[in-house]
């Protein structure tokens, strides 16, 4: 009932305005901070039940209507930290765009609090809806039962080495993927296992499965159908993750490894998702895309694998060079004496390309592109490399 107790705070002292923000936001989860304001709700909520919750969800109306300001507040503070960190991805205001009345009408006004600003803040906000929905069918509970039926987590980080110790090129993480928001449709005719087996076949260390919809045209499905078919290769659930919960999810549909992108998650997510990973057996692989990206996952406890992405999210611009740029100097003396693998990813096409990112400092590549397009694409790897990797 601390909680409770502390809510009063925010009710005694609301500005004169907040009935109007109370109307503009009207609030669609039940939020409740008492402990950590720095840390994103859904990250709080699986570290610590919350306490309270259901005595608070059935007591009065005031109480509710407080909790629905706060929650609208704690989201723009979280805003704010994440802004202090140089993320420039906000979380979706907590029911979407507001409402404006005029008259009988009722519109949704856009401006810049209430629309996304670019596509990866889109898909954010997107899966930010997708999530709660799934969350609502599965709870937390339901999900770590489900965990005790999932085939177990293979070691992620293992086979990239493995790769690299018996080829002397990067370990492959190649990856199952339809389309993206930036180059359409990459292949038409896509049958999820058999593009896995190729690559497989073809010599890949670890695959990578795209398990969002609406924007790659991946699933879930596609994810455990692969496990079930009998791949070796750990799977990589490539998915926009911003809640624990999707930790959980991953693992109890055979994923081996996540990806946590630091253009979209503050240090305390990425701190505590890692640890909650680690729990479960999951490899986090964590995406950066610019020295301040990596100076902060450089900073990160118990970081074993970072992936520096050559295109930016928020605009699609592809540049190699940025692996490159990256891996100079001082990080790189980081990068080695954590002893971090490295995986360079997106627009690597030929075997110059390989190369160039390798002389950077990778041991590691993650490909899309340029192999799920080829029609056989465990051919696509030999053309990759200029050589066949494969282990026949
Ligand atoms: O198809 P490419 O250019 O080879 O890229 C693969 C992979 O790097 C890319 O799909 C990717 C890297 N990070 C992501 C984050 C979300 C979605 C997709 C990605």
């Amino acid at each position: 009932m601390e909680a409770v107790a502390s809510l009063k705070s925010p009710f005694q002292s609301l500005p004169p305005f907040s009935s109007t923000l109370r109307s503009f936001f009207p609030p669609s989860r039940l939020y409740i901070s008492t402990r950590n304001p720095f840390l994103t709700s859904s990250v709080q909520a699986q570290m610590e039940p919350i306490e309270g919750s259901a005595a608070i969800a059935s007591s009065s109306e005031p109480v509710e209507e407080i909790l629905k300001v706060k929650e609208w507040e704690v989201g723009m503070f979280q805003n704010e930290v994440a802004a202090s960190q140089g993320i420039r991805i906000r979380r979706r205001p907590p029911t979407g765009p507001p409402l404006h009345y005029v008259g009988p009408f009722e519109f949704r006004l856009q401006n810049e609090g209430n629309t996304p600003r670019n596509i990866l803040e889109e898909i954010v906000w997107n899966k930010g809806v997708e999530v709660a929905k799934l969350k609502e069918r599965k709870p937390l509970i339901a999900l770590k039962k489900a965990l005790a039926n999932a085939p177990p987590a293979r070691d992620f980080i293992g086979a990239l080495k493995a790769a690299y110790e018996r080829t002397a090129l990067p370990g492959l993480i190649a990856e199952v993927k339809k389309a993206s928001p930036s180059r359409g449709i990459l292949r038409e005719d896509f049958n999820p296992v058999e593009i896995a087996q190729a690559y497989e076949k073809g010599g890949a260390a670890c695959l990578s499965v795209l398990t969002d919809e609406k924007y790659f045209k991946g699933s879930f499905e596609n994810l455990e159908l692969i496990r079930k078919a009998g791949v070796k290769c750990p799977l990589l659930c490539k998915e926009f993750i911003i809640d624990a919960w999707q930790l959980y999810y991953a693992r109890s549909k055979g994923a081996d490894a996540v990806l946590l992108i630091a253009a979209v998650l503050p240090d305390l997510d990425i701190k505590y998702m890692v640890k909650i990973c680690k729990l479960l057996g999951l490899t986090a692989l964590v995406e950066v895309h610019d020295e301040r990206e990596f100076d902060r996952v450089l900073g990160i406890e118990g970081i074993e694998l970072i992936g520096i992405n050559n295109r930016n999210l928020e605009t699609f611009e592809l540049d190699i060079s940025i692996t490159k740029k990256l891996l100079e100097g001082e990080r790189r003396k980081i990068v080695h004496e954590k002893n971090i693998t490295i995986v360079g990813e997106s627009g690597l096409f030929t075997p110059d390309d390989i190369a160039y990112v390798q002389e950077a400092g990778v041991k590691a590549v993650l490909v899309g592109e340029s192999i799920v397009k080829q029609s056989d694409p465990g051919k696509g790897i030999s053309i990759l490399f200029g050589k066949d990797v494969s282990q026949s």
